[in-house]
């Protein structure tokens, strides 16, 4: 059975720009089955769609066409049972200032109807690094730590299917490495995983599978290694002071001072830092690297740079 399953999923919202009475379409006729047991990666840039998405499977938002379901259950016909099965790490920090780690845990606990659940909220207490918060009143957390109590409260009923909207935003190294040891441990004992982000690197390490989204459309969707085996197999990475002619910008990938272009062959290669010369500009710290996801994503989305967006319909 599927753990999420999208089935010809759209989701119009009154067009912004078009004429008065079309629409704009968020989600796009999107198909998506994760199976039990993956750590599944949604990609994409911003306003892709991949929070409409994770709207629609929480019961947030309604889909204007097709179907969602968790686990076989529905989440529009049978949102109850749809709901007990998902644990939902939401972007935004969202929580109640009234109250302390435990009874927050607590209250969560008593809406899906668990009693008793302190054994269980120790162990996610102690797992995300929060066991000496337990008394400590929400307001006088940090971010991070507050972001770590939304975790431990989306897992309180121990969910089956695991759905991460951006967890690491902004959180220091020590928070991501304690949330995924966590998530991957989970994810072994067989929790399905989906996880939304823009770091690529994370998702590069975690995800056994990947879908990248553009324009609420999915674009690619394959598993990490076959999606990185069809990128360029090497990227020769400069830096430079100065700027590049247009002919070599349009196929660089250029952040500040560092210049990346994506390399086939030993004579590619040559030829770029030739053309390089020829300008008079000096390649300094030259190197060679493996083609990783995020080269793979930029290649991805600029072949699908026709993509409509917003189609009026
Ligand atoms: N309530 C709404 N009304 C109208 N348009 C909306 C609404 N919510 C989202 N959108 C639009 O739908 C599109 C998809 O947004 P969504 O938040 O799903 O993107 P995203 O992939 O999660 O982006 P990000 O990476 O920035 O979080 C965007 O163009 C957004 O402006």
């Amino acid at each position: 059975m599927s753990a999420i399953s999208f089935t010809s999923v759209s989701k119009a919202y009154p067009s912004p720009k078009g004429p008065k009475g079309s629409t704009f379409f968020a989600l796009d006729g999107v198909n998506l089955d994760i199976q039990e047991g993956e750590f599944f990666g949604l990609l994409g840039p911003n306003g892709a769609g991949k929070t409409t998405m994770i709207s629609i499977l929480a019961g947030l938002s309604k889909a204007t066409a097709g179907t969602v379901s968790v686990l076989g259950s529905n989440v529009q016909t049978d949102f109850a049972q749809a709901r007990r099965k998902l644990g939902i790490v939401p972007q935004e920090l969202v929580f109640d200032p009234f109250f302390n780690v435990r009874e927050a845990l607590r209250i969560q606990s008593g809406y899906f109807g668990i009693k008793n659940n302190d054994a269980w909220i120790d162990e996610l207490l102690e797992s995300l690094g929060l066991a000496d918060k337990a008394n400590a009143n929400m307001r006088q957390l940090s971010g991070g730590m507050k972001r770590r109590v939304l975790v431990a409260q989306a897992l309180v009923h121990k969910p089956p299917v695991i759905v991460l909207d951006e967890p690491t935003a902004g959180v220091d190294v020590e928070l991501r490495q304690t949330l995924w040891q966590f998530i991957a441990r989970l994810n072994k004992e067989g929790h399905t995983v989906l996880l939304t982000t823009h770091y690529l690197e994370e998702a590069e390490a975690l995800c056994g599978r990947i879908a990248m989204l553009k324009t609420g459309r999915i674009v690619a969707l394959d598993s990490t290694t076959e999606l990185l085996k069809a990128a360029s197999s090497n990227v020769l990475r400069f830096k430079i002071d100065g700027v590049l002619p247009t002919h070599l910008l349009n196929k660089a990938r250029i952040t500040g001072r560092i210049v990346q272009f994506p390399a086939h062959s030993a004579v590619e290669i040559e030829h770029y830092l030739s053309e390089v010369r020829k300008t008079g500009l000096v390649a300094q710290d030259v190197e060679i690297r493996k083609a990783d996801l995020e080269d793979v994503f930029l290649d991805v989305m600029t072949k699908n740079k026709d993509s409509v967006h917003g189609v009026s319909r």
